[in-house]
């Protein structure tokens, strides 16, 4: 036992002298690893046009969110991404680990392995790893390659594929290290376990599942781990959004982090724009419906079967933008439940023809309520005319939810919503309600009147020079009330 500890005690101790990337040909070479950042390769890829024309493309579809998990070795980086991806199981997510972009070892260094620094950045082919990245938030696929941990090699015939998702979380000890990775990144999540408890499970790991002995495992954390860490994970981790203590363990820490990513998802770029515009939280059943209404094969039957049960979700999610009163009743166990109570001054009004689909979903919420008509002519695709409305006479008392399933150009809308506000609603008592919004309708709409509310299921890419919605779902009335052929 003092033999061992003896032991543990010179390799700790011989950590703290320098340490360098790659193969250490004599153990102890004597300038510093060569700055990841000097390299021409990292000068020629990627140039920052590249990713602003990225960014800047404000009608882009919606790129996934990019999570980043960092933190030392044997961290519990797998178990706070296992539990992320467990948590955000109606989202489509992918897991990108770091350690599958190891170059794999040359003979030479196969051969001297015990010399081989496997933390350094260098032990990384990062650009490989960065256009991976850069292919999945652009929505393609990638084959990531698979390194074999025994052989210290990549398999040179076979590759994971990985498909283009919501989120991606890309898992490993050094994705802060470099700028280009962390400028991917959405959100940095650093896991923070005490040093001890990372040793013990690494040498548990090491030992138990990759038939190491406990001595060569403590020789290779003392003269590269450890160092590595000191050097190049714990410096990165002041770039992380969020640091978890105790890693998996911090159940609290990962719903919190679960609900930010929720919410982030549902965000389109326009709602950060625009606070009043609510996009209705995406699930695989909302997009399902989409599929459904926006296929050209479907028929009649389902495309009314699924359009009103997305309006029905819809007018649900207005209805939770009205105001509300606190009040009490007293239940059958005669114990008093505080609630609310509806708003009352209420009115529907429904742009004809289409904005009529939207008319039995507000009425089975909303017993009796009062709905109004607008119609409005469309004279090409600029000029809209007034030519009808039947409305409730106090309507100027109500909150009123303006109904109409497509906001293409804008056009309709403001003439409706024009001549609400000439009745005297104010105009942040009114939700517009849709299916499907394009980005040139919310900013005609909000040019005009920006404290008005939207809500839609989901924002489309652009309009065409047809002043169609792309991809849009055609002619909503056409295809609703089969007047298309
Ligand atoms: N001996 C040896 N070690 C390697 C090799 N490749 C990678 N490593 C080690 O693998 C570690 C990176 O993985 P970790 O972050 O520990 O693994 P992990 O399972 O993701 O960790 P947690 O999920 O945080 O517990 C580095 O510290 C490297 O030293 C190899 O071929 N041989
Ligand atoms: O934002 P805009 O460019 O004004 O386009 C949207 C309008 O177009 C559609 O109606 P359409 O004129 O096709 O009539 P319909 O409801 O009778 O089908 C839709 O229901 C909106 O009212
Ligand atoms: O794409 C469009 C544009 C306006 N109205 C529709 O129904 N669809």
């Amino acid at each position: 036992m003092p033999e061992e500890t003896t032991s543990i005690d010179y390799v700790m101790e011989a950590a703290s002298g320098p340490h360098f990337s790659g193969l250490r040909l004599d153990g102890l070479l004597s300038s510093p690893p060569a700055s990841s950042s000097s390299s021409p390769a990292h000068r020629s890829l990627a140039s920052p046009s590249a990713f602003s024309a990225l960014a800047a493309d404000s009608n882009a579809p919606k790129q996934p969110f990019v999570i980043g998990v960092s933190g030392g070795t044997a961290s519990g980086k797998t178990t706070v991404c296992d539990m992320i991806i467990q948590q955000l199981h109606d989202h489509r997510v992918v897991l990108v680990n770091q350690d599958s972009f190891y170059r794999g070892l040359t003979p030479e260094e196969s051969e001297r392995v015990h010399e081989y620094n496997f933390d350094h950045p260098d032990a990384f082919d990062t650009e490989q790893l960065l256009d991976c990245i850069q292919k999945l938030k652009s929505g393609q696929a990638y084959q990531v390659p698979i390194y074999d941990f025994k052989s210290h090699r990549r398999c040179s015939d076979s590759f994971r594929l990985v498909n283009a998702s919501d989120v991606i979380i890309l898992e490993g000890i050094l994705v802060f290290h470099d700028q280009r990775v962390r400028n991917l990144m959405n959100m940095k999540i650093f896991v923070d376990t005490d040093a001890d408890v990372r040793l013990a499970r690494r040498i548990r790991r090491d030992t138990v599942e990759r038939g190491r002995d406990i001595n060569s495992v403590l020789e290779q954390y003392a003269k590269f781990v450890k160092p590595a860490f000191d050097d190049f994970v714990l410096p990165s981790k002041k770039y992380a959004d969020v640091i978890i203590p105790r890693g998996g363990d911090n159940h609290v820490a990962i719903d919190l982090i679960v609900q930010h990513i929720r919410t982030k998802l549902g965000q389109h770029d326009l709602c950060k724009i625009y606070p009043n515009v609510y996009v209705i939280q995406s699930t695989f059943q909302i997009r399902g419906m989409h599929t459904l209404i926006r296929d050209r094969e479907i028929s009649k039957h389902d495309f009314v079967f699924y359009s009103d049960r997305l309006i029905r979700l819809v007018v649900e999610h207005g209805l939770g933008h009205l105001p509300f009163t606190e009040k009490q009743v007293v239940t059958p166990t005669a114990s008093v439940y505080t609630g609310v109570d509806f708003c009352k001054k209420l009115c529907g009004v429904s742009i004809v023809r289409s904005g009529e689909s939207m008319e039995n979903a507000l009425r089975a919420c909303c017993k009796g309520i009062k709905i109004g008509k607008i119609l409005i002519h469309r004279d090409g695709d600029d000029g809209k005319q007034l030519i009808y409305e039947k409305l409730p006479k106090d309507i100027s008392e109500r909150h009123v939810l303006l109904l109409d399933p497509v906001l293409a150009t804008g056009n309709s809308a403001n003439q409706a919503i024009e001549l609400l506000i000439q009745k005297g609603v104010p105009e942040s008592h009114i939700i517009f309600l849709n299916l499907i919004s394009a980005p040139e309708g919310i900013h005609c709409v909000y040019k005009r009147f920006p404290s008005l509310k939207i809500v839609t299921s989901e924002i489309d890419v652009a309009l065409n020079e047809e002043f169609r919605v792309i991809p849009g779902m055609g002619e909503f009335g056409d295809r609703y009330f089969g007047t298309d052929d």
